[in-house]
């Protein structure tokens, strides 16, 4: 995708064996990219949020996995990489499932062959991120479509937190439908959840948006629900951390309060997916997904520009009060009009999951 009309990545190799990165906790004010030399800069980024979204968690983790081989590439860096690395987020099952294929592909081989094949596989890894999402795009575009036949008019998409280009290496998941589609000329607004208490969507969904003049509008959290109730929004496409058997989806907090009032409200609720994002192991996403819970600081306190060109942080509550900061949410499946992934348009449900999977 673009920046100032420059195609970048959100992640790319460097000529002299080192990892960049554009550092997410310095937008919208400030583009800033960072260099990975090791595991370690790897594991801080990715707990950092410096990198953050599934998809690229998980492209992160496997350049970190390709970092550390360099230096040292035993049976037991090898171990101590992927443990170490694998925890760095819990919720977004994509971290362990590039880590765990990470490690599948280097065990077998002889120490001094690691480095060199862990550096392709991440670049495998990243590449596939790309083609997904593209192909994500295209399924979720038709449908975009099918609303513009309908309404003959321009399509209002309800978007949560950043499942965008920043959110992956490129395209994005629940934005590559929006891409996809405002490419194909068809006319298009984008209602942006601002997704407290990061700000995902104000800064990050927002930011890259506006970057591809796509038209938008920030709302606060709340608002969805009342642009329903008036006919505002013709369709929410969402990402996700962690999608189960059962069709269960975990994103962002706040994601099952946009389910519920679009279930009520008739509108279709979509969630874009790269199949990478299912856990099999898992059934019931209420009782059995992770839910990161990260510092209070993220609610009590906020940060942004302000008039003087400079960036601070504020206290937003009292002192003394202690804030609570769920990171995710699940939405189960029976509020899920459809799993958009790059194999089609899947059915929130086990046998439709599992069918999509053998094809
Ligand atoms: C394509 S990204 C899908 C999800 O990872 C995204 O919606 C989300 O919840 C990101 O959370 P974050 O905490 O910013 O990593």
């Amino acid at each position: 995708m673009k920046i100032n009309n420059i195609p970048y990545r959100t992640i790319w190799p460097t000529a002299d064996g080192a990892v960049e990165i554009i550092d997410q906790t310095r937008l919208p004010h400030e583009f800033v990219t960072v260099r990975l030399e090791s595991m370690r800069d790897a594991e801080f980024a990715i707990r950092s949020m410096q990198v953050r979204g599934a998809p690229l968690i998980g492209v992160a983790a496997a350049y970190g996995v390709a970092l550390s081989m360099k230096h040292h590439a035993t049976d037991a860096a090898l171990k101590a990489t992927c443990d170490m690395l694998a925890k760095a987020r819990p919720t977004a099952v994509n971290l362990s499932w590039a880590v765990e294929r990470m490690r599948a592909l280097l065990l077998p081989l002889q120490a001094c062959e690691r480095a060199d094949a862990a550096w392709l596989e991440a670049g495998r890894i990243a590449e596939q991120d790309v083609k997904i999402n593209q192909a994500i795009g295209r399924h979720g575009r038709e449908h975009i479509q099918v609303i513009h036949l309908e309404k003959g008019d321009t399509v209002n998409i309800l978007t949560h937190c950043n499942a965008g280009w920043l959110a992956t290496v490129d395209w994005g998941t629940a934005l590559a439908p929006v891409y996809t589609a405002f490419e194909a000329g068809i006319p298009l607004h984008v209602w942006v959840d601002e997704t407290r208490p990061r700000n995902q969507g104000a800064s990050l969904t927002a930011w890259e948006l506006a970057q591809h003049g796509i038209p938008h509008t920030v709302i606060v959290d709340n608002a969805g629900g009342h642009l329903m109730q008036h006919g505002l929004v013709d369709m929410v496409i969402v990402g996700c951390d962690r999608v189960t058997a059962h069709g269960d989806v975990c994103n962002k907090i706040g994601t099952y309060l946009k389910a519920l009032a679009a279930f009520d409200n008739g509108v279709p609720f979509y969630v874009a997916m790269p199949i990478s994002t299912l856990d099999l192991t898992l059934l019931d996403g209420v009782l059995e997904i992770p839910i990161e819970e990260r510092e209070q600081e993220e609610v009590t306190h906020v940060s942004g520009l302000c008039d003087d060109g400079q960036v601070r942080r504020v206290r937003l509550t009292p002192e003394g009060s202690k804030a609570a900061n769920y990171g995710f949410d699940v939405t189960p499946a029976r509020l899920v009009t459809g799993l958009i992934t790059e194999r089609g348009v899947v059915a929130a449900n086990t046998a439709a999951i599992l069918a999509a999977l053998a094809d």
